[in-house]
């Protein structure tokens, strides 16, 4: 009897998986003509056991196989992969705008500001709204020039702060020192007021997105791709929505206050110079302009101010660390540093400031091969809005796409020795040299974000990054100023930082995991010093 009820059982089981699977089959059949060629795959998972702890990684090597346009599974996520950086300028330039919208994956259902997306908004008439904000007020570049007095402020502050570790003969946390200044720049420039009250506000912020964050990369592979993705079965869901409404209890406080303010002054009728406006003040202006093209909502105010201290603080202190990584790997680019900074500065002695960073193309093209080499954002997103053909095979509407910057970034065709360190790549003249105001300068290739499809750190196309003019800064000026002040070794008896290839759906880690330990010495040629 029990023997039957097995075999009965089993052999349901056998029919079900057959029937399954061959309904797989027509399915990929049917949707598979004059698609991109991608390796066999299997029923649910898809490719995942192709996939190793890399993504970007895993990618760029099944394209030496596949082609630089493949068709990958990853669970339920079907989307096609770009290798190569003609194929990236028909996605980026050609057909921009018909892949001006991102796809998402993974569990929105647990983000309490549901449909106030910025940065993952489809491209409509919010995200083209939001998108005029930034370009012509909250990051114009009139604005940027504004937040000088604050990117400079901080640097002197993290100055300070590793002159006296380097006298006490101690070691420092980068990672934690570069979080901290990149956290209080963008309080400042954000809710430059309310910092003024309250100096702890962005410790506090720093906080609370860091648990966020931390909340939102422990979703694991199935939970974002696979057959768990509906079901909250590790929690994390649970606790990332918690996280988001402390984040909530935090921002109403601070929106309070502004309101606060405002009806203050609206008592005693006095008005606000436009300069002493932060980004809270802009977007509030916004909210209550009723002549605005499009009526802002408070979730989606909340949301963008969150949403742009998740897109800015990661990402600028893993850039700072891998940068550190690097120069304390390649002594000799310290150097060549140093000695640009001094043939600027002559004799003068002092700190280098933001109007130094144009003569210093060395410098710049340092931090542009390192985030060539370590992208913090490795696979660009997209979905197309029609259909089309793309390299002579059909792309439906709404088809998604993974640009593989990191494989794009390290391609041997158009970067000689991709895997090494060579900043001097970047200075090749690209155009004549011309004289402006005095000096000569010459052309480098040393544009971060902009037209050329082979170099992505930033993204490109309309979808590109927005706060790359500042983030640019914001790197130059924080590694010339640890250059021109420091010495820099490893923590230790070792003389190099070990580069551990960084694992999961981003290539963003930093070589030594979160923190990066290092100590600092007082460049002894320094007259001065940042006391
Ligand atoms: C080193 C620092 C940074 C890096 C490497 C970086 C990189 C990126 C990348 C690769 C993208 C996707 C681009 C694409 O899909 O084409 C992106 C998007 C974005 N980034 Fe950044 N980013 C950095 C810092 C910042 C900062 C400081 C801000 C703002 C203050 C910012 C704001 C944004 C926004 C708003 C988007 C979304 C644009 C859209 O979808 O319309 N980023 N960033």
């Amino acid at each position: 009897m029990n023997l039957d009820i097995n075999y009965t059982s089993c052999s349901y089981l056998f029919f079900t998986f057959i029937i399954i699977f061959l309904i797989h089959r027509l399915f990929s059949s049917t949707s598979h003509r004059n698609v991109p060629p991608g390796p066999r795959g299997l029923p649910f998972l898809g490719h995942m056991h192709l996939l190793r702890s890399s993504l970007p990684r895993s990618l760029q090597a099944l394209a030496l196989t596949y082609g630089p346009l493949m068709t990958i599974r990853i669970g339920s996520l079907r989307v096609l992969v770009v290798s190569d950086s003609e194929t990236a300028k028909q996605i980026l330039k050609a057909h921009d705008p018909d892949f001006a919208s991102k796809f998402v994956f993974g569990p929105r259902q647990f983000n309490v500001y549901k449909g106030a997306e910025f940065f993952n908004a489809p491209y409509g008439p919010y995200w083209r709204f939001m998108k005029k904000l930034c370009m012509t007020k909250l990051f114009a570049g009139y604005q940027l020039d504004r937040f000088v007095d604050i990117r400079e402020e901080e640097t002197l502050a993290l100055l300070r702060t590793l002159v006296e570790r380097s006298r006490n003969g101690e070691a420092c946390d980068l990672g934690l020192e570069f979080t901290a200044l990149t956290t209080k720049i963008l309080s400042k420039m954000v809710m430059g007021k309310r910092c003024r009250q309250n100096s702890d506000l962005p410790i506090e912020i720093r906080k609370v997105v860091r648990n966020i964050m931390a909340c939102a990369t422990r979703f694991g592979f199935m939970e974002l791709f696979g057959p768990l993705r509906d079901l909250d079965v590790f929690g994390n869901g649970k606790r990332l929505r918690s996280s988001i409404w402390q984040y909530d209890e935090l921002i109403e406080k601070i929106l309070k206050g502004y309101k606060d303010d405002k009806s203050n002054k609206d008592d005693l009728n006095s008005t606000e110079g436009e300069k002493d406006k932060d980004i809270v003040d802009i977007l509030l202006d916004t909210y209550n302009d009723p002549k605005a093209e499009l009526k802002l909502n408070m979730n989606q105010i909340k949301f963008f101010i969150l949403e742009l201290f998740m897109a800015s603080l990661d990402t600028t202190s893993a850039a700072l660390q891998w940068t550190m990584t690097e120069l304390i790997n390649n002594q000799d680019i310290i150097v060549k540093i140093r000695d640009e900074i001094k043939s600027v500065l002559g004799t003068t002695n002092r700190l280098i400031k933001e109007s130094d960073l144009q003569k210093l193309p060395y410098l710049q093209a340092t931090i542009k091969e390192t985030l060539r080499l370590h992208p913090v954002g490795p696979l660009l997103r997209r979905e197309s809005n029609r259909d089309m053909k793309i390299n002579g095979y059909d792309v439906k509407s709404g088809t998604k796409i993974f640009i593989n910057a990191y494989g794009i970034m390290r391609d041997p065709t158009t970067y000689k020795d991709p895997d090494k360190f060579i900043p001097e790549r970047f200075l090749v003249v690209e155009q004549t040299t011309e004289r402006k105001m005095g000096y000569y300068y010459k052309q480098y290739m040393l544009e971060l974000k902009g037209q050329d499809v082979n170099y992505l750190a930033f993204g490109s196309g309309r979808r590109g990054c927005l706060g790359a003019s500042h983030a640019s800064l914001v790197l130059s000026l924080t590694i010339g100023s640890l250059v021109q002040c420091f010495n820099w070794k490893v923590k230790g008896d070792k003389d190099k930082i070990k580069i551990k290839l960084p694992t999961g759906f981003s290539a963003s880690g930093t070589a030594g995991g979160s923190s990066l330990t290092c100590s600092p010495e007082l460049n002894s040629d320094l007259l001065w010093t940042p006391n």
